[in-house]
């Protein structure tokens, strides 16, 4: 199950990106936001967050303008590991070499059609479980 979050900002490429995900039959959580009024990332970061600590999500796509401040957001709690990407080279490689958990997205930033190609590769794509690359996360997650 994906979790899925936006600020106003990010609301017309997460309803493009929601359309894939119905389309594919990916099962995902819109949680907000829902309309185009002006809105505080760090809220809608913060749903995304505690859908995956929880385990009602093992995922999360979060989108505002740049993708910066709601990545920051995410990545300020333990166990989060988001990524902002902007090309399918980096989407490919924070998953096979950070598992990273949440993908971040500049709506302001991406067109629809590339931010399409960077989700799907971050959802198709393994984390490699190579011993170095395991190592690094656990260094992440308990430093
Ligand atoms: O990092 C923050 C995001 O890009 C926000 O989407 C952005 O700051 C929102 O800007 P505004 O309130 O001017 O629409």
């Amino acid at each position: 199950m994906i979790a899925v979050g936006s600020d106003h900002g990010g609301l017309e490429l997460k309803k493009f990106i929601m359309k894939y995900l119905d389309e594919a039959k990916i099962e995902y959580k819109d949680l907000g936001t829902y309309t185009s009024g002006s809105v505080d990332y760090p809220v809608y970061g913060k749903r995304v967050v505690d859908a995956i600590l929880s385990k009602e999500c093992d995922k999360g796509i979060l989108i505002c303008g740049t993708g910066i401040g709601i990545s920051i957001m995410a990545n300020r709690y333990k166990g989060i590991r988001a990524a902002l990407c902007s090309d399918c080279f980096s989407a490919e490689a924070t998953r096979l070499h950070n598992d990273a958990n949440v993908l971040a997205l500049g709506g302001r930033v991406l067109g629809e059609e590339l931010a399409l190609k960077i989700v799907k590769t971050f959802l198709e794509t393994p984390f490699s479980e190579d011993e170095r690359h395991k190592r690094r996360v656990e260094m992440l997650e308990n430093f």
